[in-house]
């Protein structure tokens, strides 16, 4: 102890903290409800775009992974769909995800947006999560930079409250915000204690393992998605048929062949879908074409075909079918 204490050096000090310290590694999730930020998050977390994001509610319907790399602890971030109140067989099956993930990490990260009053649909997650009693809960002010202190500071004391209110304690408050990147180092200094000792669980440079093919899907389904989600909310699934490298191109000049299938529910939907002589359609090709070339740094050719799947989002069946 005196030894320490006489320490003049910090730097050294943090270094021998550093090497005695136990690594640690694990899951987090961050949930809330739609549009509240999760996606944002993670990407600032793990500084790279790895999950879904778009400035509308309920697009990110797998499980992505990002991963932190860090010398004292490897923190593993499962995204989460949005909890909602389930209307269809796919709303409840998609609530099972989101519980079952919940019941299997080491830490959650209750997102609440600060320019969002707290509504009844952040108390339906708060009290689930209150269910979970084995589980640290951090509560997470996200878009911090959109409100004033005053209105952040109001915000801090009514998570706190609805955590009292339901009987438990948060282990953690904390206001950030990932488009401003202020705050997100402290969040990962905040959850990595929170961690299991435990060696990393992944290899360095590993930023996610959610499998290509059901990113390239995601890609496909949010370009199709723009600008007619009023109309067809939940009604499209895409699902990638084949990734193979085209043959007999020179190894300088590669090129992946792509085929998908995006899934509307009635004949009537095509039309929207494809538009006035296919130009919609072009456009989701062309613009998910290139998300695609960014995450896979390959250039691809893609071939997107429009298929009806009657009602899927309430036949069993389909919805296996589609991986749900
Ligand atoms: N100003 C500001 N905007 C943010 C911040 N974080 C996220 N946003 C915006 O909020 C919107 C929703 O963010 P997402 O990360 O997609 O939210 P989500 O919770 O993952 O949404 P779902 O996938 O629908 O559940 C996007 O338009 C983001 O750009 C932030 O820190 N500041």
């Amino acid at each position: 102890m005196g030894a320490m204490s006489a320490r003049p050096n910090p730097e050294a000090a943090a270094q021998q903290a550093e090497n005695t310290a136990p690594h640690r590694a694990g899951f987090a999730c961050f949930v809330g409800r739609p549009n509240a930020g999760k996606s944002t998050l993670t990407n600032a977390l793990v500084g790279q775009k790895v999950a879904i994001t778009s400035n509308r509610p309920q697009t990110t319907r797998h499980t992505v992974r990002g991963i932190v790399h860090r010398p004292d602890a490897q923190l593993i971030l499962v995204d989460t769909p949005g909890l909602h109140k389930p209307r269809t067989l796919l709303g409840e099956r998609l609530n099972d995800v989101v519980r079952t993930t919940w019941a299997e990490v080491d830490v959650i990260g209750f997102c609440l947006p600060a320019d969002q009053k707290l509504g009844p649909g952040d108390k339906y997650i708060v009290k689930e999560l209150a269910g979970i009693k084995k589980t640290p809960k951090i509560a997470i002010i996200t878009k911090s930079d959109l409100v004033e202190s005053k209105q952040l500071a109001e915000q801090l004391l009514a998570v706190s409250r609805l955590g009292e209110e339901l009987g438990f304690e948060w282990a953690e408050i904390i206001p950030v915000s990932a488009v401003k990147d202020d705050q997100v180092g402290l969040l990962a200094d905040l959850i990595a204690p929170l961690l299991p000792e435990s060696p990393p669980l992944y290899p360095e440079g590993d930023l996610t393992d959610e499998p290509e093919m059901v990113m390239v899907a995601e890609l496909i389904r949010e370009a199709a998605l723009e600008g007619v989600r009023d109309e067809l909310p939940h009604s499209i699934a895409v699902v990638v048929e084949e990734m193979l490298p085209r043959e007999d191109r020179p190894a300088d000049k590669p090129l992946l062949d792509i085929h998908a299938n995006v899934y509307i529910e009635r004949p009537s939907q095509k039309g929207i879908i494809i538009g006035p002589k296919g130009k919609r359609l072009k456009e989701v090709g062309t613009k998910s074409r290139k998300h695609i070339e960014a995450l896979l740094g390959t250039p691809v050719f893609l071939d997107l075909h429009v298929k009806v799947a009657k009602d899927w989002q309430r036949d069993p069946k389909q919805l296996r079918k589609l991986g749900f």
